[in-house]
């Protein structure tokens, strides 16, 4: 049993990887005004910091996707439990209700969003230090890694600094995740026919889809996410959400909040997919 998890939890962390330097890169269009494109962004950021440069940030959101997967898909099963009164195994037989749906992931997406902000901070913020690798004679980045950065903001900016951005993550959580699950459930239950059990394709390409649509929902508050979580470091530039949002679309055109649109869109396939199906085989077996 044990090493089935981990297959599990192993195939989760190698989406994670895989999608890891599409997720830098957008990161880096958000929050940065210096790259002209997708494809600038890339060749100046393996000029300077070679491929390294790309993976940056990464350590932490792979020791917490378990934890954070966990929560969301944990409190999704449970809401909708007690919304439906119908077990897992029950509901194959009948048609999804819809509505239950949305709502049992829209608070799945509350509650994780919490759990998940402070290891996001930290990861934007990593991924944002354009500095090559620290050497001898060249001055290091301000952080120097997940658990220094930690303590820096923890110092620089206190406990509520780690929440940064946090209200805007829960805003862009909650409906989207919400519209992820519907997504997925739907899709699934279109292409399974009547009395089958899903199979792995139908898991995969599924969850891929929920992935696509939930992100492109999600992505103008996503812009508005990594620019608030930046705002520690520039002395507040922000009042809050709102004036993120009127003075990022005043100063850079409301295009600004499809950036990062095409990179997320490319990254939610595969990682949802595989996200889906390691789920549901989960799932399987332990009931
Ligand atoms: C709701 N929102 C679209 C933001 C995320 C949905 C998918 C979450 C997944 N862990 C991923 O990283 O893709």
């Amino acid at each position: 049993m044990h090493l089935v998890l981990h297959e599990e939890e192993g195939a989760g962390a190698a989406g994670l990887i895989l999608g890891h330097p599409l997720d830098t890169v957008k990161v880096r269009l958000q929050t940065q005004n210096v790259y002209r494109g997708i494809v600038d962004c890339v060749i100046k950021t393996y000029q300077r910091e070679s491929v390294l440069g790309f993976f940056k940030g990464m350590s932490f959101p792979i020791c917490s996707v378990a934890v954070v997967n966990s929560v969301l898909f944990g409190t999704y099963s449970n809401s909708l439990l007690l919304l439906s009164s119908t077990s897992h195994q029950d509901r194959k037989a009948q048609p999804p209700n819809y509505g239950h749906i949305f709502v049992a992931g829209s608070i799945a997406g509350f509650v994780q969003a919490y759990c998940l902000a402070p290891f996001d901070l930290i990861k934007v913020r990593l991924q944002n230090q354009t500095e090559p690798r620290a050497r001898p004679g060249v001055a290091p980045s301000h952080y120097r890694g997940p658990l220094h950065c930690a303590r820096t903001i923890l110092r620089e900016e206190g406990p509520r600094g780690l929440f940064r951005g946090a209200w805007a993550l829960v805003l862009r959580d909650t409906p989207s995740l919400g519209l992820y699950f519907l997504t997925y459930e739907g899709l699934s239950w279109w292409l399974t026919s009547d009395g089958k059990e899903r199979g792995s394709a139908t898991m995969l390409v599924a969850g891929g889809f929920a992935g696509i649509i939930s992100w492109v929902v999600a992505t103008p508050l996503d812009v508005v996410k990594a620019r608030m979580q930046m705002d520690g470091l520039k002395q507040q530039e922000y009042r809050g959400l709102l004036d993120c949002m009127v003075s990022s679309a005043r100063q850079e055109g409301p295009g600004v909040f499809f950036r990062g649109l095409t990179l997320n869109s490319a990254r939610a396939f595969p990682v949802n997919a595989v996200t889906f199906f390691s789920y549901e085989h989960l799932l399987r077996f332990l009931s």
